[in-house]
């Protein structure tokens, strides 16, 4: 009965099995390897698996399981999840200490760790490269901007015990090209704000090297995140998906070094320089990755308890949601809510992953989960959302009653001028409609901008211009829409507020009401009261409509 078998020419004996599968740990003569054996005299019973260690010719058996069991224990070293965490919960050594306990906290799980620039970093930036345009080559390392960055990391650094040649030097040399040229395009913009999430993430990688925990500092525009050329605003190409599960599988099977990787930037495919995902965008590198390694869960760690009811900024009192969809996510991103990146749940929608949005600060809190779907029988309104400053459009058609091709002619001027429309309402001879500024190419050139888009729209429309506008978005279960609508006008009359235009989206989880901004803050909190506050929440809501419709 006995057989013998080969590993990498050192010859085993005494297994009574033969070997169906072999998968090696590791080279040379030293190797641990997993055999997967059948009895040659049972075939019908189950395939063993063996873990084996050889170590100068001497093999020794480890482990010897059915190979079910043994899978599941192999696929403890997979990674399993994304944890992204935002500037706010690295901002300090204090902080980024509390952060690498809270990935230790949890054994089973192995994460790719994103992070973002330590708080106030990239703002910071940005600020020390407009100064330096103005500043002149001599004056850069007097920019203060300069000084507060550099000391935060070096401080940083001593105080997490790791060396500082992990800050770039390269930032000084670069403000001082820019004083040269006297100019900041939108490509060294994204150089420029880069050097945060460098520094972060080589930072929190050497602590967590030095406490023990092996790990590895990526950067995204060197490890697969490939994107559009539009600097400061980029988009992910498909390709990203295959190059990064390339490059982190590929690496991990190696060693299993935790990834930790700079949120926010990718790579051009044109060219090849530094990108950024749009301010907030290491979420959306999160759900990247966690679509292209098909993980289990991504993780995004804020300082809040999760996606909550309203802006805690507007309103203290705003409580956490438990559960939201993708779509109810996405819409509530893209009107404003900046706990989440407008982009980011479309990886994650795409590959189905769930996120959980959760609270570093706080990490007991249960935190918001995002799904595909969940139950909506009893719900009503999810969160409010506030969106100021945006430009609000009234044009109605000089021509008659039954023209056809107005609307067309219109979406088509904006199409020309590469402007976005966020809220349309229509009528047969009129259109009024919202723009974001936030969007414009450039702060300076909006009036310009403006006035360029009424000329064009004049020749074919009466046009007003309505600025200063806010967009209150109630996301939620527009199949209630009646009761939001009949609650929510109830409320906004008894307040005295006008509500100046109204849209329900295809979406079918949003309604947006324009009003001024100088109410649309009173506006969020008597709304907030009546759907959250006076009964109860949300889903509680319900049961009152329920009972009362
Ligand atoms: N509806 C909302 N729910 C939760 N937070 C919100 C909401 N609207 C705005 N915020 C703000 O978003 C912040 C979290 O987002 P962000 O600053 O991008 O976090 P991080 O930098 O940690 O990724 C919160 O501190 C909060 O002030
Ligand atoms: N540091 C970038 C990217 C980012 O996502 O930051 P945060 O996760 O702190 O919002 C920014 O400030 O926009």
């Amino acid at each position: 009965m006995a057989t013998s078998m080969h590993l990498c020419g050192v010859r085993t004996s005494g297994l009574a099995l033969n070997s169906k599968r072999i998968e090696f740990g590791s080279k040379g003569l030293n190797f641990s390897a997993l055999v997967f054996t059948r009895n040659i005299n049972h075939p019908r019973r189950n395939t063993r698996a063996l873990r084996v260690t050889c170590e100068a010719g001497r093999v020794e058996l480890l482990e010897r399981k059915d190979s079910e069991t043994f899978k599941l224990n192999r696929s403890e070293k997979k990674l399993t999840c994304v944890m992204k965490f935002g500037g706010s919960s690295v901002a300090s050594a204090e902080r980024m200490k509390q952060v690498a306990n809270l990935i230790l906290s949890f054994p089973d799980e192995k994460p790719v760790v994103v992070l973002s620039a330590m708080a106030k970093t990239t703002n910071k930036l940005l600020m020390a490269g407009e100064k330096a345009v103005r500043c002149g080559v001599t004056n850069v390392d007097t920019i203060e901007e300069l000084s507060i960055i550099k000391e935060l990391h070096i401080r940083t650094a001593h105080e997490l015990g790791v060396g500082t040649a992990v800050i770039a030097e390269g930032l000084e040399q670069l403000l001082k090209g820019i004083a040269m040229m006297k100019e900041l395009t939108l490509r060294t913009r994204d150089y420029l704000v880069s050097f945060g999430e460098c520094m972060s993430t080589r930072l929190f990688a050497a602590y967590l090297n030095k406490i023990g925990h092996k790990a590895r500092q990526y950067d995204a525009f060197e490890m697969g995140i490939i994107t559009t050329d539009d600097f400061t605003n980029a988009d992910i190409l498909e390709a990203t998906y295959p190059a990064v599960s390339k490059r982190l599988l590929g690496d991990w099977s190696k060693e299993n070094a935790v990834p930790v990787v700079t949120g926010f930037l990718g790579k051009g495919w044109r060219s090849c320089a530094v990108t950024t995902l749009g301010r907030g965008g290491s979420d959306l590198t999160a759900t990247t990755i966690g679509k292209a390694l098909g993980l289990r869960e991504i993780q995004v760690w804020k300082d809040v308890d999760g996606v909550l009811t309203c802006d805690p900024n507007i309103y203290c009192g705003a409580q956490p949601v438990p559960h939201l969809t993708f779509d109810e996510a996405a819409e509530l991103a893209y009107f404003g809510a900046q706990v989440l990146h407008p982009l980011s749940m479309r990886p994650a929608r795409e590959g189905n992953i769930p996120v959980r949005v959760k609270n570093s600060y706080n990490p007991t809190a249960p935190g918001t989960v995002i799904t595909r779907s969940r139950d909506m029988s009893k719900a009503v309104l999810t969160s409010i959302v506030l969106k100021r400053n945006v430009t609000m459009l009234d044009i109605t058609s000089t021509r008659m009653l039954g023209q056809y091709g107005f609307l067309a002619k219109v979406f088509s001027t904006f199409e020309k001028l590469g402007i976005s429309v966020d809220v349309v309402a229509t009528s047969e001879v009129s259109i009024s409609l919202t723009l974001d500024p936030s969007k414009f190419c450039s702060k300076e050139l909006i009036q310009q901008e403006l006035d360029h888009v009424v000329e064009e729209l004049e020749k074919i429309a009466i046009v007003n211009l309505l600025q200063q506008r806010s967009i209150i978005s109630l996301i939620g279960n527009v199949q209630r829409s009646s009761f939001i609508l009949e609650k929510g006008f109830r409320v906004l009359r008894t307040n005295g507020i006008n509500v100046q235009m109204i849209s329900q989206g295809a979406s079918k989880v949003n309604i947006s009401l324009i009003v001024n901004d100088d109410e649309a803050e009173h506006c969020v909190k008597a709304l907030h009261s009546a759907f959250f506050e006076t009964g109860a929440a949300s889903e509680s809501a319900s049961t009152y409509i329920v009972a009362s419709s």
